[in-house]
């Protein structure tokens, strides 16, 4: 069988990512539009509505347009935007979110693809909730680094415009109203909203998303192997998600935002002090891949029933 695969906003920076991926593969008949309808609702709607899946790699507005342009009752959709990722009746596309999850995704008719410091953060967070290690109500902040293609063609401009770069390091976020913030609170179970102080570097891709945790302050006061054996017992097995031992965390005394290149894994580590009951919990990976396309295309071999990494770099 070919399922047939429409990506709106498919000449975008993360739909391009996505097209990369899909090239190659006979089970898919990707649907394009040329440039000059690309924008054209008529045109959309039609291809849309004529595909077995769509990926939507557009601004939220679009998104939403997009799904209110879908007026049959089988088109499946994974919108890469922010519009649905905690919207009723949309499954949460992160699979290895917890047990089961992939078996809704597989079932599911429309999924959000999880926004890229979610994916970090969610990776480390979830598996310590629900293990109890981490107390639901502890407050919890995230930081790190993201490359600037994660602000998409305005922020690549901007970083590439001919003038020269326009800084090395930016933390944003400032407002601690991030729209990544709903997601995080949401699918890791946690009672208060983390805060969340993302940063841009004057790099292209690549991510660094960091908790750190004050083990010795929480009434159970779990050591720092507690933490990394739930996170490796999590991942066990996962062709994607990784744990660094604890041996090699403790001969790593540096991690590069471009750890992971242009692949579509997920690196974790736990950097501990047993000592101090202390413990940074880090996420490397791509923002254009787990972090966008690279979990789009995981998403659709999951609703395709296909195999998971068809297409994905590993
Ligand atoms: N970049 C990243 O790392 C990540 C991005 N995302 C999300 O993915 C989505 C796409 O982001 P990204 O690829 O970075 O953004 P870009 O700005 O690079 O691309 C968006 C694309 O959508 C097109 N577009 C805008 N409006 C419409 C419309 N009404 N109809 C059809 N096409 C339209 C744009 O066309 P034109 O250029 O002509 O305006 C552009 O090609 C966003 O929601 C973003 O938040 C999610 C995770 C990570
Ligand atoms: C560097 C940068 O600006 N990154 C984006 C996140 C990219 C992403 O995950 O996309 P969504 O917008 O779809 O969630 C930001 O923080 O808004």
């Amino acid at each position: 069988m070919t399922h047939k695969i429409f990506i709106d906003g498919g000449v975008g920076t993360t739909g391009l990512e996505i097209v990369e991926r899909l090239e190659g593969r006979p089970e898919l008949s990707v649907i394009t539009l040329d440039d000059d309808k690309r924008k054209d609702a008529g045109a959309r709607r039609e291809a849309l509505n004529a595909a077995d899946i769509v990926i939507l790699c557009l601004p939220d507005d679009a998104a939403r347009e997009a799904v209110a342009l879908i007026d049959n009752g089988h088109t499946r959709v994974i919108d890469a935007s922010t519009a649905h990722r905690v919207a009723a009746g949309w499954t949460y596309g992160f699979a290895e979110l917890e047990p089961g999850h992939r078996e809704k995704l597989a079932n599911a008719r429309f999924v959000s693809n999880p926004g890229c410091w979610p994916t970090g953060f969610l990776a480390l967070v979830r598996p310590l909730v629900l293990a109890g290690l981490l107390p639901a109500d502890w407050p919890v902040s995230v930081s790190g680094a993201s490359g600037y293609s994660g602000g998409g063609k305005a922020m690549i401009a901007e970083f590439e415009a001919a003038q020269g770069a326009p800084t090395a390091f930016r933390p944003y976020g400032l407002s601690l109203a991030h729209k990544h913030i709903p997601e995080m609170q949401r699918y890791s179970g946690l009672a208060h909203a983390p805060i969340f102080a993302p940063a841009v570097a004057n790099a292209y891709r690549g991510m660094i998303v960091e908790v750190p945790l004050q083990l010795n302050a929480m009434a159970a006061a779990p050591k720092v192997r507690d933490i990394h054996a739930a996170l490796a017992e999590a991942y066990a097995g996962s062709p994607l998600v990784s744990v660094a031992s604890l041996e090699e965390s403790a001969t790593t005394s540096q991690l590069a935002l471009e750890h992971v290149g242009a692949t579509d894994r997920l690196a974790l580590f736990v950097f501990g002090n047993e000592a101090a009951g202390q413990v940074r919990l880090v996420a490397a990976l791509d923002n254009l891949g787990k972090g966008a396309a690279g979990a789009a295309v995981q998403n659709l071999n999951i609703l395709a029933g296909l195999p998971e990494t068809a297409g994905l770099r590993l």
